[in-house]
């Protein structure tokens, strides 16, 4: 390790960089000691310096006393692979249409592909991260989801819908200092044995709220929730929950489930949950260490 030599640069520019570290000691405050649930969704995480850069602010957060706690996606990483096997995917209200053959894929990229590659990103600054998936532990425990789409109800197969969160496992590899990093399949409680496909965004919802987290960040590859889909000039900053609830049967695709664990988080206790662009590198340092932040801020009616 080197350290940043400004001795031969401008001796401003060494001040600008110390002013920055210090325009960031309010938020570390703020934030430390605090749980923070940053979920890291498969849209963002396609490109490899997004991906490292995501890393380091997380190993970063720790540094700095913060715990994040780090719940990953990865739906374009099981839609390659199911295209590999000719298996075709079909998504309804946001959420993928899961049988037998695809659950079983389902679970081998996110438990056997994308959530090491996460843990051995983060653990290239120490050995910080620690893998589970909802099914370790019973972390997650759900049932199928009963899905009505267009007034219509529809079987989504092997869909979960989180009924219960034990967060004893996560705590404790807090307690130890550790970065836990999960992906979402869970038990079904209803049918021992068998295995669910939970929505990252949903289970990151559901594990802040019962983790009691300070913040929820919910990273994705748009700038946050679009008024007028598609139109990107309608960027909503901050909405509260009761416009939220109003608003939540008119979105659309993965922006459903995304809209609806902010909503579960902050009925949940938590006070904010944002949506942030994972394609924005350090995102997640720009929203926790910046006045403004970035993306949509979902707050409770009375904040
Ligand atoms: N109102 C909206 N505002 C922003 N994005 C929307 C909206 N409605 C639908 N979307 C879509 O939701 C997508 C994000 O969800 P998703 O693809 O599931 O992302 P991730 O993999 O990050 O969970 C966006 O890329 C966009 O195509
Ligand atoms: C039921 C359901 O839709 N599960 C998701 C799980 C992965 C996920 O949520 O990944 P992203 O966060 O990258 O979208 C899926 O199969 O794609």
């Amino acid at each position: 390790m080197s350290k940043i030599a400004f001795r031969d640069k401008d001796l401003s520019q060494a001040s600008i960089f110390a002013s920055t570290l210090i325009s960031s000691l309010p938020w570390l405050e703020k934030h430390r000691g605090k749980v923070i649930v940053i979920k890291f969704g498969g849209n963002a995480m396609i490109n490899p310096e997004l991906q490292a850069a995501f890393a380091d602010d997380i190993a970063y957060l720790r540094h700095v006393g913060i715990q994040p706690v780090v719940v990953h996606g990865g739906g374009p990483q099981i839609t390659e692979m199911l295209d590999r096997l000719g298996i075709q995917s079909e998504f309804r209200g946001g959420y993928r249409v899961t049988n037998r053959e695809a659950i079983e894929v389902v679970r081998m990229v996110l438990q056997g592909m994308v959530n090491p590659q996460i843990v051995s990103l983060i653990n290239k600054h120490g050995p910080l991260a620690v893998g589970f998936s909802g099914e370790d532990a019973a972390i997650f425990k759900a049932h199928k989801m009963q899905a009505t789409i267009d007034g219509d109800s529809v079987d989504l197969g092997f869909v979960g819908e989180v009924v219960e969160v034990d967060p004893r496992p996560v705590l404790e590899q807090l307690k130890a200092g550790r970065i836990p990093v999960i992906s979402t399949i869970a038990p079904d409680i209803d049918d021992p044995g068998e295995t669910l496909n939970v929505n990252a965004d949903l289970a990151a919802g559901a594990l802040a709220a019962a983790l009691k987290a300070s913040r929820a960040l919910l990273l994705t590859d748009v700038e946050g929730l679009y008024a007028d889909w598609p139109r990107r000039d309608s960027l909503i900053s901050q909405i509260a929950v009761s416009e939220l609830r109003e608003r939540l049967p008119s979105l659309e695709s993965g922006m459903i489930p995304k809209m609806q664990a902010c909503l579960d988080a902050v009925e949940g206790g938590v006070p904010r949950a944002t949506v942030i662009d994972g394609r924005v590198p350090h995102s997640v340092l720009v929203e926790l260490f910046t006045d403004d932040g970035i993306g949509t801020e979902v707050r409770g009616d009375d904040e």
